[in-house]
């Protein structure tokens, strides 16, 4: 497995193997790597002849306020990682490889991006429509994998390949949890021990919802409502949003009926968190 930081060595790798007839699977990223981006690093090994891993902080889709300076990093631990998982190249670049100077052109997406995540993370979706276009004509992947997690994310990149006629499959991968369900990220590092615990909170709350539906709930406000209370229960907690919403524009839907997202977002302390429950 090789690690490369140009452009130019991306496209030289994937050229020779386009030649030869070989797939193309993408794992964008944004490192310090752990089981559920594995999974996707396995279903792209799983299903094509090559893999890339980029593994880029894109101070782009960061808030002013946000963590950019304090997002954990670890490309000795990433590379192995990505080794014992049978990648073939890990992309790594500068911002300045990505950004130069003179940078002025984005992928700026209406309606699904001003929902959810969007609200309190206003630029956020701009830096990754921005990036993830940019990626995909680097790799040029046949096929890119993103995990349900970031599902509001999965549902803007498929909207974005579709709009802009990308001849690049999409696939969603599932949420992989910790053994006592919270799910995991990156962003679970900055949790202190009882934040940790306080954390639950979010998949307990997922669990809930599916229970509720389960039992037959059909209002979405219900179903929402209960949420919110459930999570305040938790002093350590500090709800962003919950929300119920169409799976596919982000709108809010008042029905349980599929295809459909129920979201949220999460402060434990100082860290967002977020997590959610896709039917259909
Ligand atoms: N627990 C998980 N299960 C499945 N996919 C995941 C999980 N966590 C992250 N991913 C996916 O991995 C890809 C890269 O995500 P990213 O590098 O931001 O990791 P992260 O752990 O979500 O970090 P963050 O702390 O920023 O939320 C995204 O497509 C994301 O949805
Ligand atoms: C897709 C992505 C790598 C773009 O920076 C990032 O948003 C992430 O890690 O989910
Ligand atoms: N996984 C989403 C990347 C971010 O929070 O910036």
């Amino acid at each position: 497995m090789k690690v490369v930081t140009t452009v130019k060595e991306v496209r030289d790798y994937v050229k020779q193997w386009k030649k030869n007839g070989e797939t193309v699977g993408f794992v964008p990223t944004m490192g310090y790597l752990h089981e559920g981006h594995g999974s996707l690093i396995t279903a792209a090994r799983n299903n094509n002849d090559r893999v890339v891993v980029s593994i880029f902080v894109n101070p782009m889709q960061f808030g002013p306020t946000e963590d950019l300076e304090s997002y954990p990093r670890d490309l000795e631990k990433d590379s192995k990682y990505c080794e014992s998982l049978g990648a073939d190249l890990i992309f790594h670049p500068e911002p300045s490889e990505m950004y130069h100077d003179d940078f002025s052109t984005y992928v700026d997406m209406s309606v699904l991006t001003e929902e959810l995540c969007g609200l309190s993370r206003p630029v956020h979706f701009r830096g990754v429509c921005t990036v993830v276009n940019k990626l995909f004509n680097i790799v040029q992947p046949d096929r890119a994998y993103f995990g349900e997690k970031d599902a509001q994310q999965l549902a803007i990149i498929k909207h974005m390949v579709q709009d802009l006629n990308m001849d690049i499959e999409v696939i969603g991968c599932p949420i992989v949890r910790e053994e006592d369900g919270l799910a995991k990220s990156s962003r679970n590092t900055y949790l202190s021990l009882e934040e940790r615990k306080a954390a639950l909170i979010l998949s307990q709350t997922v669990e809930l919802c599916k229970k509720l539906i389960a039992d037959g709930e059909t209002d979405a406000d219900v179903v929402v409502s209960k949420m919110k209370e459930n999570i305040e229960k938790e002093p350590l907690a500090k709800i962003d949003y919950v929300k119920a919403v169409n799976g596919l524009t982000m709108q809010q839907q008042k029905e349980i009926k599929a295809p459909m997202l129920i979201a949220m977002a999460v402060y434990i302390g100082k860290t967002r968190l977020i997590d959610n429950y896709i039917l259909g």
